[in-house]
């Protein structure tokens, strides 16, 4: 279960984090006993919302509860419409998007949205959140997707992304939807873009792919996993190939090297995909429009 928190009546001024509703209802009595404000089991229960969970997702803690991501993905969440069919990207920015989402499908806000998940914790993110999904075949486009970035271009509209290892699937999703929307920070701004490019390569081409990284200049790193010997797998079965090129003047022509790398499956850099970025500053949110 995701954890919870609990709004008091002006927004978001008691707070009481919780792996499940029954300990949430706990450890917001204390709280609310503390700053004597005086609600029923029941009101508590209302104000319950189901937020990203840390233990999903590759960042910290401490990143996924970050403000400024956390303002970033529910600004996001604004370009939503009812009646839209929404690609759902991965990462802790975007969790935020989809509890938002999830949100407003919940008070009313939002009727009749369909979400398509780009990675299997943002589908059962979204699931908890009461979004009804359904996967790309359902549609010939969608109307808008929001998903994260390691890093963005405030100059140009290319990202580099496949942090959490989602980047085949998230381009997949994203390249559906007639708006894509990136929902990140300002820590993460770069022109040129230099941010380690994820390559994902069938396994048996791990040695190879690697030395044509090189060969292109780039120093290419194998992704391990945490918590399990040896490499890192997609949910596809590939494996990662990280590609340090430094600054990339070129990115079309790195996109296009990349790809023709023998068992390449996808890369991370998303190429002229962006319309608008949305990230989270230490005192609010900004938008960049291309
Ligand atoms: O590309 C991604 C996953 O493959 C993510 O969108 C990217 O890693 C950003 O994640 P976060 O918002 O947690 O920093």
């Amino acid at each position: 279960m995701a954890k919870q928190f609990v709004y008091d009546d002006d927004g978001d001024e008691i707070t009481a984090w919780a792996e499940s509703e029954a300990e949430a209802v706990e450890n917001a009595r204390s709280e609310l006993d503390a700053a004597g404000v005086d609600l029923s089991d029941d009101e508590v229960r209302d104000r319950i919302r189901v937020i990203p969970s840390p233990q999903r997702i590759k960042s910290s803690a401490e990143e996924v509860l970050m403000d400024k991501r956390r303002r970033g993905g529910i600004e996001a969440a604004e370009v939503v419409e009812s009646g839209m069919d929404v690609g759902l990207g991965t990462g802790s920015t975007t969790a935020w998007a989809i509890a938002a989402i999830g949100w407003k499908l919940d008070s009313g806000e939002l009727e009749d949205v369909r979400g398509v998940a780009t990675s299997l914790q943002s589908h059962d993110l979204a699931r908890e959140l009461g979004i009804p999904l359904t996967d790309v075949d359902g549609f010939d486009g969608l109307d808008v997707a929001i998903d994260g970035a390691d890093q963005w271009d405030p100059e140009n509209p290319h990202v580099v992304k496949g942090g959490g290892a989602s980047h085949a699937r998230e381009k997949l999703v994203d390249s559906m939807a007639d708006r894509l929307v990136v929902a990140t920070d300002d820590e993460k701004r770069s022109t040129p873009l230099s941010y380690p490019v994820p390559l994902s390569v069938l396994p048996e081409s791990r040695n190879v792919a690697q030395r044509w990284v090189r060969e292109m200049g780039g120093e290419p790193q194998l992704r391990y996993a945490e918590q399990k010997d040896g490499p890192l797998f997609t949910a596809n079965g590939n494996v990662i190939v990280d590609c340090d090129f430094g600054e990339m003047d070129d990115i079309e022509g790195r996109a296009t090297e990349l790809a023709r790398v023998p068992g390449a499956q996808e890369h991370g850099l998303f190429v002229d995909m962006v319309d608008s970025v949305v990230y989270g500053t230490d005192d609010g949110v900004d938008h960049v429009e291309f």
